[in-house]
């Protein structure tokens, strides 16, 4: 673990690089809860994981590029903390008006990569929600408020995600995995990019895609997870919503094979190239729009 990343702890209390020098919300870390045994809500999960009451989830979809965005929070802390994964430009006002009709705050814009297919809504979120921070890999070269490496944990509240890299479908790629403490979700949560698809994975043939690269990260960094892990990918085109990584062990029809069979199957997908390309790719490097002129939702 090489950094931290903690909503609303004083930076007396953390030598760690944290966003909010702030006040009295280091009892919201410090103090974990043990897990809460039969003790389980429906709050927007697809499960039903343990601390659901105190903690937030939403998927999020857009239709255009049949992209999921991931809204975490920490409801149980005073300012409810919020993190979006994968937002998209097209669904930025819907992603502000749901975090503002839930009292969240937004502290987070993260990416797992830099997208092909479609301009994020990182910049924009950034614009129109004051102190919003964009977060991507190092890896990925692109420009964002906080670069992201191996290990790094990113908090929002009491919940974290670990980071796991998970290069192929572009060598920036990353997973990010919700923690194993006893206070975090369980089942774990990966929110897996475009590395592991469900029933499929991320095309490797631009971005410094590479298949061998590809079949190393889901083996090393996603299936070596507890089997129950849920699996929340960056896509679906077959109109799935989650999958687990038990499953995708079982069933993933490039995945299960060996590696030669694999690489043989992404040299033949024969997919055109993603229309929006030539303007996404730039367009994140620089997280959407990196240095916007804050507004006020
Ligand atoms: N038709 C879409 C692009 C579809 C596509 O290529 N999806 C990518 C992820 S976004 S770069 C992919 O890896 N697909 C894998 C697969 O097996 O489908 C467009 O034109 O934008």
């Amino acid at each position: 673990m090489s950094k931290f990343h903690h909503l609303g702890v004083s930076l007396f209390n953390c030598n760690k690089f944290c966003l909010f020098p702030s006040n009295n919300f280091c009892s919201s870390f410090t103090i974990a809860k043990p897990p809460i045994k039969n003790h389980r809500f429906q709050m927007g999960f697809h499960t039903t994981p343990s601390h659901a009451s105190k903690y937030l989830f939403r998927q999020l979809f857009e239709k255009d590029s049949s992209t999921y965005t991931y809204l975490l929070a920490d409801v149980s802390h005073p300012q409810k903390p919020a993190l979006l994964i994968d937002p998209v430009d097209k669904t930025v006002d819907r992603d502000v008006s749901l975090i503002h009709e839930l009292g969240l705050k937004l502290v987070y814009a993260m990416n797992t990569h830099v997208h092909a297919d479609h301009v994020t809504g990182t910049g924009l979120l950034k614009s129109k929600v004051p102190g919003v921070k964009s977060v991507i890999s190092k890896a990925s070269s692109a420009k964002a408020d906080f670069l992201v490496d191996s290990g790094d944990k990113i908090f929002v509240g009491d919940l974290f995600l670990e980071v796991r890299p998970t290069p192929g479908h572009t060598a920036g790629c990353v997973t990010y995995v919700t923690g194993d403490d006893p206070n975090q979700l369980e089942p774990r949560m990966a929110f897996t990019g475009d590395a592991l698809l469900i029933r499929g994975c991320g095309r490797t043939d631009f971005q410094g895609g590479s298949s061998a690269e590809l079949y190393k990260s889901v083996h090393s960094q996603i299936f070596t997870l507890p089997e129950q892990t849920l699996v929340y990918p960056a896509h679906d085109y077959k109109g799935f919503v989650v999958s687990t990584v038990g499953e995708e062990k079982q069933y993933n029809p490039r995945l299960t094979k060996d590696e030669e069979t694999f690489k043989g199957i992404m040299e033949n997908l024969k997919l055109a190239y993603p229309k929006m390309i030539d303007v996404a790719v730039p367009a994140n490097m620089v997280c959407g729009l990196q240095d916007p002129v804050p507004t006020t939702v």
